[in-house]
């Protein structure tokens, strides 16, 4: 699967809020975005989820304008985790899970076996089998983020795009949850993009980080290539170094 982005602009309150000439994401990779606040990540997301459209350029989904897809069709191939979680009163986590299912059961297809299945596969994964009948809006921050996550596992797509899905995790959680999604590029060969703040994480988990610099691609390379203080310094305006992570000898980026 290939999403493709050309000569996109975005433009709010008379600037350009995003402007990309090509951009092409593939399933199998695991890819992270970076950039500072405002910088448009989240744009940049929401249009390969068609949250939005852009003022200019076109995006395809294997060279089928994304704009062409019916809601269940592209809910079949894109599965969307957004910054904002939205309130889902009085639903509990299996509930919630079990919404995940929606694009693969049509007007007639009935609730099947493999649709239990995969919402039971996706509680185990996030660690959220205990709280499957707890509500959700009762859920801790961190929890309520992997509860999602959970429903966005039994989506069952090829690509997933995730926005900031650690920003509510503890450190473990945030590593768990990396993790669960690398094993599910690496066995599944599932397209994985998320943004991400923290550039230690995004080294450690992804093949590729695209970094963005007021709304322009500023990066998009290799995590190794990524890892350069004079980059990181660019990118987030504050003197950046690295230092050997002791035991591993991995470059670590701290604040210098
Ligand atoms: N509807 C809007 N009207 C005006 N400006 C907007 C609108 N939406 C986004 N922006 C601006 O566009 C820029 C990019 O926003 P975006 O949310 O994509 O950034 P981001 O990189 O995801 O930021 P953060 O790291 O803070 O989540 C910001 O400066 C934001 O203020």
């Amino acid at each position: 699967m290939k999403l493709s982005l050309s000569d996109i602009r975005v433009h709010r309150d008379g600037r350009t809020i995003l402007g990309l000439e090509e951009l092409t994401l593939r399933d199998g990779e695991f890819t992270a975005i970076l950039g500072h606040n405002g910088s448009g990540k989240s744009t940049l997301m929401q249009l390969m989820a068609r949250q939005m459209r852009p003022d200019e350029g076109e995006i395809r989904l294997d060279g089928e304008p994304l704009a062409r897809y019916g809601q269940r069709d592209l809910a079949r191939r894109l599965a969307f985790l957004p910054q904002q979680l939205p309130e889902v009163a009085g639903l509990d986590v299996r509930e919630l899970v079990r919404l995940g299912r929606f694009p693969w059961r049509g007007l007639v297809r009935r609730w099947q076996s493999g649709d239990a299945a995969a919402v039971d596969w996706a509680l185990e994964q996030t660690g959220m089998a205990d709280y499957a009948t707890h509500l959700v809006d009762e859920l801790s921050g961190g929890e309520r983020q992997r509860a999602w996550i959970a429903m966005l596992l039994a989506q069952e797509a090829p690509m997933l795009l995730l926005d900031e899905p650690t920003s509510a995790l503890d450190l473990s959680h945030q590593y768990e949850s990396m993790t669960l999604l690398r094993n599910l590029n690496r066995s599944a060969g599932r397209g994985v993009v998320v943004i991400l703040h923290d550039v230690n994480l995004a080294a450690r988990y992804a093949d590729r980080v695209i970094a963005l610099k007021h709304g322009e691609v500023a990066f998009d390379g290799t995590p190794e290539a990524m890892l350069s203080p004079h980059l990181l310094t660019t990118l987030y305006g504050i003197d950046i170094n690295l230092i050997p992570q002791p035991g591993t000898q991995r470059p670590v980026a701290v604040v210098a």
